[in-house]
């Protein structure tokens, strides 16, 4: 399972004395394995939202709940892959993914055989015992993605994962998502400032307004994976949220 439900989230953060509203009013849910997009401009409260539901942040109105049991902090049942990587450089490919597995108590007899399983679903196969720097971008995407999976979490979270990744980069790791995604289908949230990476890869995409962050439409994508963007559809589909986007910013 991994059904998550937003119920009128609200965040107001404090700044230095001063109330900055984040998000107001935020509802809507992510059925299990359904993968979601959240799109809107920088300071919108993407951020802020997978934080609270990563139990990284607290909402100061409402409430987030995961299979009807509400977020309070942390927990396995929620990864997160962040642009960065956030790899430990002094690990090799198979130590960074056992790290997780270490501090959920696997026993060491099962972790080899976890972490066997994810190197070759996210096709790193023979690089287990390389360092990050000896990997690509890409791998070391490929890396954090298997990481956040083998502890086998309800909801994968992602925060503009591909955003520091050349345009070639990007488009073979989405790709590459997507395939791992459908292979063994998870609960997904992932924000991201690319119309095109929301349709590329989502269900759906929940449009959010500039600051402070309110639902403006939940546009469901229709389309056969994989996604042709030349597709009349897509394009169509681009049209509408780009006026999204932009109207009223
Ligand atoms: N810890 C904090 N204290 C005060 N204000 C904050 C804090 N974290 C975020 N904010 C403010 O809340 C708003 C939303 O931030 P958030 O990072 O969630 O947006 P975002 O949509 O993810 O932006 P971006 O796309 O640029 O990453 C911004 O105006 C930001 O300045």
């Amino acid at each position: 399972m991994g059904h998550l439900s937003f119920n009128g989230v609200s965040k107001v953060y404090d700044d230095r004395g001063a109330p900055v509203t984040a998000l107001a009013n935020v509802t809507f849910d992510i059925a299990d394995g359904e993968f979601c997009a959240i799109l809107g401009h920088s300071g919108c409260g993407k951020t802020t939202l997978l934080n609270m539901v990563a139990g990284f942040e607290t909402p100061t109105g409402g409430a987030i709940s995961l299979d009807g049991r509400a977020v309070a902090g942390p927990g396995w049942d929620r990864t997160m892959i962040f642009q960065d990587y956030a790899l430990f450089p002094w690990a090799t490919v198979r130590e960074n993914i056992a790290f997780g597995l270490e501090m959920k108590k696997v026993p060491a007899a099962e972790r080899t055989e976890i972490i066997d399983h994810h190197v070759d679903l996210v096709g790193l196969s023979g690089f287990a015992d390389r360092y990050p720097d000896e990997l690509s971008g890409g791998m070391r995407q490929r890396v954090a993605i298997a990481r956040a999976l083998a502890v086998s979490p309800r909801v994968l979270l992602m925060d503009e994962p591909f955003a520091a990744l050349d345009d070639q980069n990007r488009r073979s790791m989405q790709n590459e998502l997507v395939r791992i995604w459908r292979r063994e289908p998870k609960t997904v949230m992932l924000v991201t400032h690319s119309i095109d990476e929301a349709i590329l890869l989502a269900d759906y995409v929940v449009v959010l307004s500039s600051r402070p962050g309110r639902i403006k439409q939940v546009v469901p994508i229709r389309l056969d994976r994989p996604r042709d963007e030349d597709d009349p559809d897509y394009l169509a589909l681009k049209r509408q949220l780009r006026g999204l986007i932009h109207d009223g910013e």
